[in-house]
């Protein structure tokens, strides 16, 4: 298992290049399933989550081809040979559900190992389940696994969403693009990543109106054909490093990143003393004082993101004042707090709201990441920290941030991965 050991300390300055999202290159590439044709997808991020994925989608028995080498160009193309899922890879990582609405789309039949929780939350899919009922679907659950059957073939319907979730959207929306007729999703959710999967889909024939609106309206198609599609620009990643340059009081260019998906995020920054400026192809991040506290609360997209809130507690943990984080969207999405709490900050948490009061400085201490989001926070308090901190389980950074040491180091920061 790598660990990392970060020399904090230092302003970061310098230019570091955005990779494709992780959210949206996952559910681009599970797209692949919905034809026979060949789907090329461009600006793919080379992280673990990803090559994940290209198990799943082999092992279903499509081939994921490394186009041009670098990792960054994946065209999926075959056929459909497994219509299993299995429990060792979907437990792994659970954007893996998402093959089964395809799979039931195309084949008319599936079986999905239930993915389970996971260190954030309980994360049932309920919502995916239901709303493929509703266009058809027979499913039962056993042994761990969803069994689902479509004899018939899919039948579009209107479905509404006591919750606007990301993942049963991509499912419901995937799987209607080749249900029989009209499918409407209401209260859909309008994060940027669904918008990619919606304009790749129509570009391989399907018929979806009402991206970013809340209702998506789906014509079903007979067939879908194969495309190209460049994956967006990862905000998340974007974010992470906009906290960076805020906690170290640098200056970063974040290259390929978008102001317009990061709304309640440059607020939040602006609010709490950190600039973000758009210039040509790039973000410009710089401190523009002492760090000041702000409230903080997740929420469904334009809001603020939950994939947002561990970065932001390291920011905040440095911060002039208190600050109150509340959590909404997962119910255990605070376990970065005990070990920002090793390195000197004082954060405490009553039920899904944390209070942070700032303090001047950190320590480097020994710490643990214990999910993808919560590793780069414990990252982050390191760059700001004084002394060393070694952080061990990097594995669940791998899963969704590309080439982090070198896109760190080359801004100045002291940081190095040391393999086991
Ligand atoms: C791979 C990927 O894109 N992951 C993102 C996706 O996760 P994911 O698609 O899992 O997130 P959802 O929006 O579905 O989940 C949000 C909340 O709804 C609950 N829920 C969801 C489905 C369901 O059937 N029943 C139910 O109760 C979940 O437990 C959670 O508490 O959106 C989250 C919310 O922006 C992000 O944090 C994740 O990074
Ligand atoms: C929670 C996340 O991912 P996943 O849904 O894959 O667990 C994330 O990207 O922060």
């Amino acid at each position: 298992m790598d660990r990392f050991i970060i020399r904090g300390g230092q302003r970061l300055r310098g230019d570091i290049v955005i990779g494709g999202a992780k959210n949206a290159a996952l559910k681009l590439l599970v797209a692949g399933l919905l034809t026979s044709e060949r789907l090329v997808l461009h600006n793919v991020p080379r992280i673990a989550d990803i090559a994940t994925m290209r198990r799943l989608l082999e092992q279903h028995g499509l081939t994921v081809e490394d186009v041009d080498g670098t990792g960054g160009t994946l065209a999926v193309g075959g056929a459909i040979t497994n219509t299993e899922a299995p429990y060792d890879i979907v437990s792994r990582m659970r954007a893996s559900i998402l093959v089964l609405g395809p799979l039931l789309a195309r084949c008319g039949e599936a079986r999905v190992s239930l993915p389970g929780g996971c260190a954030i939350g309980t994360r049932p899919v309920d919502m995916h389940l239901k709303g493929l009922e509703a266009l058809g679907a027979e499913i039962t659950l056993e042994n761990g696994y969803i069994n689902a059957r479509a004899p018939r073939g899919l039948v579009g319907d209107r479905i509404v969403l006591p919750f606007a979730s990301v993942g049963a959207t991509e499912n419901l929306l995937m799987a209607s693009c080749l249900a029989r007729g009209r499918t409407e999703i209401i209260n859909a959710a309008r994060e940027p990543e669904i918008g990619d999967l919606v304009a790749c889909l129509n570009s391989m024939g399907a018929r979806i109106t009402g991206t970013g609106g809340g209702t998506l309206t789906i014509e079903g198609v007979e067939a879908l054909h194969g495309a190209t599609h460049h994956v967006m620009p990862d905000r998340i990643e974007c974010g992470t490093y906009a906290c960076a340059a805020g906690i170290t009081g640098g200056e970063l260019r974040l290259v390929g990143g978008r102001l317009e998906h990061l709304g309640a995020v440059v607020r939040t920054l602006e609010e709490a003393g950190v600039e973000v400026l758009q210039e040509d192809d790039a973000l410009r991040v710089r401190r523009t004082g002492a760090l000041r506290g702000v409230d903080i609360m997740t929420e469904p997209y334009p809001g603020f993101p939950t994939d947002m809130q561990a970065q932001f507690m390291a920011l905040l943990s440095v911060a002039e004042g208190a600050s109150m984080v509340t959590e909404t969207i997962f119910e255990n999405r605070f376990m970065h707090v005990p070990e920002l709490n090793r390195m000197g900050a004082r954060i405490n948490v009553h039920g899904s709201s944390a209070i942070i009061r700032g303090v001047h400085a950190l320590s480097g201490a020994p710490v643990m990441a214990t999910d993808l989001r919560a590793s780069f926070s414990l990252i982050l308090a390191g760059l700001a920290a004084h002394g060393e901190t070694i952080l061990s389980r990097v594995y669940h950074l791998d899963r969704g941030y590309e080439a982090v040491e070198q896109k760190l180091a080359r801004c100045g920061a002291q940081i190095e991965r040391v393999r086991d």
